[in-house]
């Protein structure tokens, strides 16, 4: 059997789309593997799944999986290729869109060209809702890695899990051995995405991020969003703040506790294609 796909990519954060609108798809462990697979397979960060809406309240439901096969609540740049992939395949012509995951409702609209916005809905500031294992609510909280140096991080959930360290330079910063050791802190019990900021001035950030089911990715969304959230909250950040990623970049723009955030950025359809599956 032939399997229909369709790569896009967000700022350099690639995805295998799939359309399960219209036909079953059953990821399975193998599967979502060959998908992923940058040698033997097609490749991909992350594989999206887009289905019949479960509930009369949205448009279609969104899955997400990451990589390493683990299915995850939330991913911004695929919802911005995902509004272009619904757009495309004439799955939806309306202005808004809205989708579920498997923890939000966002609502997705084309702005102009390869721009599209997205209501990512408000930031969870509970360390219940990240999760992560913390005695009170705070803005700043201090990691205790097994080497030993305490690390200043903010954590926010965009329905997926976020720490967040600003460093000098994002060029020179230990992305991938400090990422790893704050993923696997016990204080994550669903590990976590780490997010690498540095902070050029008010409105403009350069940021990394090493992604859970992943590792280092060229652009997070829900990154970009928790980055700059923190930013706020340390009174460092203005409204609205323009994020430089290594695949490109992305407006983020937040007015504060409660509200939602809105990310605008890029996406694009890279090649449509079809896999023998199964082999
Ligand atoms: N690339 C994404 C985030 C994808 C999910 C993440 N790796 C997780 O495990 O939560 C984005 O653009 O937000």
């Amino acid at each position: 059997m032939k399997l229909h796909f369709t790569k896009m990519h967000g700022a350099g954060n690639d995805f295998v789309v799939i359309d399960a609108t219209r036909s079953r798809f059953a990821p399975t462990p193998a599967l979502l593997e060959r998908l992923s697979d940058r040698r033997f397979g097609v490749g991909c960060d992350q594989i999206l799944v887009v289905e019949a809406p479960s509930a009369p309240d949205v448009d279609f439901d969104y899955r997400i999986f990451n990589a390493d096969g683990s299915e995850v609540g939330q991913c911004g740049n695929g919802s911005r290729a995902l509004a272009r992939f619904v757009r495309e395949h004439g799955l939806s012509d309306k202005a808004a869109i809205r989708v579920r995951t498997q923890t939000s409702v966002l609502e997705l609209r084309h702005v102009d060209g390869n721009r599209y916005r997205v209501d990512m809905g408000a930031p969870r500031l509970d360390p219940a809702d990240v999760p992560f294992d913390a005695a009170a609510r705070a803005e700043r909280y201090t990691l205790t890695l097994a080497h030993g140096e305490p690390l200043e991080i903010g954590v926010v959930s965009m329905g997926n899990p976020h720490a967040v360290i600003v460093v000098a330079d994002v060029d020179t910063a230990p992305v991938a051995a400090l990422g790893e050791a704050v993923q696997r802190h016990p204080a994550f019990a669903q590990s976590v995405n780490v997010g690498f900021l540095q902070i050029v001035d008010r409105t403009h950030v350069r940021l990394r991020v090493y992604e859970r089911g992943v590792g280092e990715t060229l652009a997070c969304g829900t990154g970009a969003c928790a980055a700059v959230v923190v930013g706020r909250l340390w009174g460092q950040l203005d409204e609205r703040v323009d994020v430089q990623v290594r695949g490109g970049e992305l407006t983020i723009e937040w007015s504060g506790e409660g509200q939602p955030v809105l990310m605008t950025g890029p996406a694009e359809t890279v090649f449509e294609g079809e896999i023998e599956w199964p082999k």
